[in-house]
């Protein structure tokens, strides 16, 4: 069986391993405990029994002593258990995430398309808290019961064989039957509890998102309308499973009930026969009544584990989705600069049945050398700058960076000498500083400087009243379109790589801003090897070459001085522009 065909839970499991010795310490703990409850009742039964017969009380200390020994050790076992159990469930979680965010991380953008970002957080954050039942609820309990059951049923067997097969037999019913019945009832309506968990909080993430939008459109009711129709499902479900657990437990108690008057009546049976005294059958009776302490969550947990394994499902699903692009088990290091990134015949789709996105394009990006290029919206003109920081493979034809096939080296790596700007760029919630660090954790103040003055920011931040402190709020709220861009410009400008790919960093801007900004950035960019993805046309009479995509072909090429006076697409875009 390989990795990925093992079964969800067997597989997270895998997560626990290095905590295999606190495991076992909380398995030996609760184990302890639990049979430390079960001898409590009995030995008090057999106390409470001989004590109705008057003996001298020495007869009667030895007793005494284990009751209180099994009530002391009892409370002190269960303090081990939780704390070993809840430390190591704990690590286990944080170790998951960590894995899941390392796989989103790798695959993200693209290899995200697949999952909704509210589903990924339900994912992350309560299908991982789920996987705790597992080992909490799942795994120490069921070993707890295992264990002391059989013992308990061997030392019942001591006293009266009949009683303990019954015991044996009730035992197996509401701690094995009872769950295992349970739980695959209760499946289906957990695999619901759990999508109707995701679905709900991928819509409350789109209504946070989406909050100006809706209420710009007055369609804030329709909104709350579909959100309470989300959670009315969650609610729905979790009903469901919850009536499943309670008819569980009653039947669990139904079943113990039942046992302790048939193991009752055959040890009365027995004293009648004169085959057992009357205080061991107040310790068996007391016994087999504790015995059942150890069984009765299950049928609980039968039901919560049946939702935790729909939550092992969608989590493998995030550690199975499909790398988008070829990672090399032994990646090359990269090449010392000057860089030198060649495309050659480059074609590229989104997915085996899409349609091209980019169909058959030359690029050269020689060290120092500026390329623009341009095109209508749809062109493919971000999907080269996608292959170019390596999220997503070509199809056909090659990058090469210094004369070797790009997909030779790790994404990372690549990313480290072609970098830039998204066409999207994210503002943290944090201060300016601290998302112009992101791109260099341990630039000096001086570099930090540096980027601001290049990207022009610098004067407008030294006048801010806070300063490179100014929060600048969820998705850069608190500040403008411009400054924006500005700040993910200086990020990129920081960051330093040899190549840089600058995605739209106009894009949204009125005319005067993004004249400005594109004059900034020409300046900032000048010598330096950059591809300019852009929709405006002004000031490109300063890079080396035009590209103008059309449906992801390559239509056109040469400088600003051979295009734009000839017919063409460069000329149309260019009579667009200024019309
Ligand atoms: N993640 C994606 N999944 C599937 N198709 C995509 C994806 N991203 C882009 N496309 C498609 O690929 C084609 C090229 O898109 P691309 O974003 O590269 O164009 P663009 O020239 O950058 O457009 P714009 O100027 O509007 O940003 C389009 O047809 C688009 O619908």
């Amino acid at each position: 069986m390989t990795a990925a065909t093992r079964p969800p839970f067997v597989r997270l499991l895998a997560f626990a391993r290095p905590l295999r010795a606190e495991l076992l310490v909380a398995a030996a703990a609760g184990a302890g405990a639990t049979a430390a409850g079960i001898a409590l009742l009995g030995v008090s039964g057999y106390l409470i029994a001989r004590a109705a017969e008057h003996p001298s009380v020495t007869a009667l200390t030895i007793a005494v002593v284990a009751v209180r020994a099994l009530g002391v050790s009892r409370g002190v076992l269960r303090y081990v258990e939780r704390l070993t159990s809840h430390d190591a469930a704990f690590r286990v979680l944080g170790d998951l995430r960590v894995g899941l965010y390392r796989r989103l991380a790798r695959i993200a953008p693209h290899g995200l398309r697949g999952f909704r970002s509210g589903d990924l957080l339900a994912r992350l954050v309560s299908d991982v808290d789920d996987i705790q039942d597992v080992i909490v609820r799942g795994v120490l309990p069921v070993a707890a019961a295992a264990l002391c059951g059989g013992v308990t049923v061997t030392a019942c067997a001591f006293l009266l064989t009949p009683a303990a097969a019954l015991l044996g037999a009730g035992l197996l019913v509401a701690g094995a039957v009872v769950p295992w019945t349970l739980g695959r009832l209760a499946r289906a309506s957990a695999r619901r509890a759990t999508a109707a968990r995701g679905d709900l909080a991928a819509r409350m993430v789109d209504v946070f998102s989406g909050a100006r939008e809706l209420i710009a459109h007055g369609a804030e009711d329709r909104a709350l309308a579909e959100l309470a129709r989300a959670d009315a499902e969650v609610v729905r479900a979790e009903r469901r499973n919850a009536r499943a657990a309670a008819i569980g437990a009653g039947l669990a108690v139904g079943v113990a009930g039942l046992t302790v008057w048939g193991v009752l009546v055959l040890g009365v049976s027995a004293v009648s026969d004169g085959t057992l005294g009357r205080v061991p059958l107040a310790a068996l009776t007391l016994t087999a009544l504790a015995a059942f302490e150890t069984v009765s969550p299950l049928p609980a947990a039968a039901v919560r584990l049946a939702e935790t394994t729909s939550s092992a499902r969608r989590l493998t699903a995030v550690l199975d989705a499909p790398d988008p692009v070829h990672t090399p088990a032994t990646p090359p290091p990269l090449p010392e600069t000057p860089i030198h990134v060649r495309v050659r015949d480059l074609w590229v789709r989104y997915g085996p049945q899409e349609p091209w996105a980019v169909q058959g394009l030359d690029l050269d990006l020689s060290p120092g050398r500026r390329v623009a290029l341009v095109g209508p919206s749809g062109a493919g003109k971000s999907t080269v700058a996608a292959v170019l920081l390596r999220f997503l493979d070509p199809a056909r034809g090659t990058v090469t960076i210094n004369g070797r096939d790009m997909t030779a080296f790790a994404p990372d790596d690549v990313r480290r000498v072609i970098g830039g700007m998204p066409q999207n760029p994210y503002v943290f919630d944090s201060t300016i500083q601290e998302n112009l660090r992101l791109a260099r954790p341990g630039a000096s103040d001086e570099a930090l400087r540096s980027a601001a003055r290049r990207a022009r920011l610098l004067d407008w931040i030294e006048a801010l009243p806070q300063g490179w402190n100014t929060p600048v709020g969820t998705h850069g709220a608190a500040l403008s379109g411009g400054e924006r861009r500005r700040l993910a410009l200086a990020r990129a400008l920081l960051a330093d790589p040899p190549v840089m790919v600058l995605d739209e960093p106009t894009a949204h801007l009125d005319p005067g801003a993004r004249a400005a900004l594109t004059a900034d950035l020409l300046d900032a960019t000048r010598g330096r090897t950059t591809l300019l993805i852009t929709h405006d046309l002004t000031g490109l009479d300063e890079v080396d070459e035009i590209i103008v995509l059309d449906h992801g072909r390559p239509v056109q090429r040469g400088s600003h001085q051979d295009l734009a006076h000839r017919p063409g697409p460069y000329a149309r875009l260019t009579a667009w522009a200024t019309a």
